[in-house]
């Protein structure tokens, strides 16, 4: 059975990593997506290769590229979404950024870039979705991809963490806002998975193994392994799971001695 037989999935920052997997899972299980991405040169060409990678398996996908700090891109990706599949079911908030930098000398650039990116851009790209969910009529499922760190500190992460603790928070109040919709929010909280984002800062050998050794299954996360967990947030399966945080880390949050 495909637990997302015609479903319309928009994903942010889709074109890699956690967001590339998730798309891929989502068009294994029926669905028409949406490939979110930077719009930037390596943006669309890895967009692109994604869109090839699920017409391969036969089923239908576009890329759309837009900041995902700029206010409006939300409203892009809905509107290239019903123009082509003609409406939206699902929407997934994936794109983000994390670039390690320590708190006492923290640039006011960096700080904006990482908030407006993460989270400001977030909050109104979810409006639009859930305008659109409403439009409908028929209910729809909103992922907000969060964080451990929603839950946790990080000494190199002071405006990383707060954006993913925000996510974890827009979810929860969105899920009051829209329950009378049928419109059912949820944040997903990966661990550490390797990808692009963490690949400098896992390249200390000694970071690595403490990563691993934290990790109750013994492991850091791929990819893929934040796939099942997204596709059955968004699937009629999880139709009364709505305000509720997914931890999907191995086991580190409750790693503690
Ligand atoms: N990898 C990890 O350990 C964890 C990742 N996350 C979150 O998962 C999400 C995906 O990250 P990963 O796949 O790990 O990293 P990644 O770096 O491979 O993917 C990030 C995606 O966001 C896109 N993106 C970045 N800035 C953008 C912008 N301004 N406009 C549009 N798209 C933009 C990138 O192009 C890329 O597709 C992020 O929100 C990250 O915070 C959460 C917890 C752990
Ligand atoms: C990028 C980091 O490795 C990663 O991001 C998160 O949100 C996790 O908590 C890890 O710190």
């Amino acid at each position: 059975m495909m637990l997302l037989k015609d479903k319309v999935v928009i994903i942010t920052g889709a074109s890699r990593g956690i967001g590339r997997a998730v798309a891929l899972e989502c068009a294994r299980q029926g669905a028409k997506l949406v490939i979110g991405h930077s719009g930037r040169a390596s943006g669309l060409a890895a967009a692109k290769n994604v869109v090839s990678e699920i017409q391969d398996l036969d089923k239908q996908a576009i890329e759309v590229g837009g900041d995902a700090a700029d206010l409006d891109t939300g409203d892009r990706l809905i509107d290239a979404a019903v123009s082509t599949f003609g409406k939206v079911d699902v929407f997934v908030n994936n794109a983000g950024i994390c670039p390690f930098h320590s708190f006492l000398d923290m640039p006011k650039e960096v700080y904006m870039q990482t908030v407006n990116t993460n989270l400001n851009g977030a909050y109104f790209a979810v409006q639009a979705a859930a305008n659109q969910m409403k439009k409908q009529g028929k209910g729809g499922s909103i992922i907000a991809i969060s964080s451990i760190s929603a839950l946790v500190g990080g000494a190199m992460q002071t405006h990383y963490t707060p954006t993913k603790a925000g996510l974890l928070s827009l979810m929860q109040s969105c899920a009051v806002a829209l329950g009378p919709y049928n419109i059912r929010c949820n944040a997903v909280l990966p661990g550490t998975i390797a990808t692009d984002i963490n690949k400098e800062d896992l390249s200390d050998p000694d970071k690595l193994a403490y990563m691993r050794s934290r990790t109750c299954l013994g492991r850091l996360g791929e990819p893929d392994d934040l796939a099942g967990p997204v596709v059955f947030l968004a699937s009629d399966m999880a139709r009364y799971v709505t305000g509720a945080s997914l931890l999907v880390d191995g086991g580190l949050f409750v790693n503690l001695q």
